[in-house]
């Protein structure tokens, strides 16, 4: 398995697979994972969460065959992430989503007391006490990943607008427009409620470099918003078989022992 082929198709480059090429996917702190309110503590030592971002700094929007992806310029501390469970501050890479698919509508990550929702949007971060991401990805308290669960519904989302309107421009992997002005806060819900514990990239490579926050309430977007996100394609312009980007989701992982603490009563 060469590090570089992982996919979503089922027993043929699958999350099932991702542990030949990638060992840590056995590990005991990997992501995403089930949230059952009833188990997890409130802990009234955590902040509020802080998003400190400059839509300035939004520069790019690529399709990488996985997701799509918006990328931010990260050489300054001007879009941040503090507060909440973390004890340094943490740089803005970027953000992209998992879904599911038009007949197979859940494609969340995280789930939330039994529930898959429709998409999840991540928003990653790398603790700046680390001098690069490269570096912070090898660190326990090297990346701040804050999960946000979408739900479909009547209402579009005005935030994402600017978002679904351009991804005609990245059908295929390897495309990438310019993408500037963007304030990711718009995507967030009103309450800034979350869940947190210690886990993984779900992506290779893996690593258990993650402080996740799951905020508690999700968004809602319109029907129409989701379709065009499984218009995009896996694969790039003039492959032979054209694979529709669907279901790019890792499915739940053990807790193994993990707490999961709250923000909120
Ligand atoms: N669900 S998840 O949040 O775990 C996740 C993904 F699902 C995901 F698809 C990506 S990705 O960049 O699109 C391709 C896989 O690396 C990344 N990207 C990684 C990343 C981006 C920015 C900052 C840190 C990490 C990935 O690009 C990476 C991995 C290892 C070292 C550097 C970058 C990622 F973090
Ligand atoms: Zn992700």
């Amino acid at each position: 398995m060469s590090h570089h082929n992982w996919g979503y198709e089922t027993g043929v480059n699958g999350p099932e697979t991702w542990h030949k090429g990638y060992p840590i996917a056995l590990g005991s702190k990997q992501s995403p994972v089930e949230i059952q309110s009833k188990d997890t503590e409130y802990d009234s030592s955590l902040k509020p969460l802080e998003f400190h971002y400059d839509p300035s700094t939004a520069k790019r929007i690529v399709n990488n065959g996985h997701s799509f992806n918006v990328e931010f310029n990260d050489s300054s501390d001007k879009s941040v992430l503090c507060g909440g469970p973390l004890a340094e501050k943490y740089r803005l890479a970027q953000f992209h989503f998992h879904w599911g698919s038009q007949k197979q509508p859940n494609g969340s990550e995280h789930t939330l007391n039994g529930k898959q929702f429709a998409a999840e949007l991540h928003l990653v971060h790398w603790n700046t006490k680390y001098e690069s991401m490269q570096n912070a990805v090898n660190k326990c308290d090297g990346l701040a990943v804050v999960g946000v669960l979408i739900e479909v519904g009547s209402h579009p989302m005005p935030g994402l607008e600017k978002i679904t309107n351009i991804l005609d421009k990245i059908q295929t992997k390897g495309k990438e427009a310019t993408f500037n002005d963007f304030n990711p806060q718009d995507l967030l819900p009103n309450s800034l409620e979350f869940y947190t514990y210690p886990g993984s990239l779900t992506t290779p490579p893996l690593s258990e470099c993650v402080t996740w926050i799951v905020l508690n309430k999700p968004i809602t977007v319109s029907h129409e918003q989701m379709s065009k996100f499984y218009n995009l394609y896996f694969t790039s312009e003039g492959e032979a078989s054209a694979k529709h980007m669907v279901n790019n989701w890792r499915p739940v992982q053990n807790l193994s022992g993990r707490k999961i603490r709250r923000s909120f009563r």
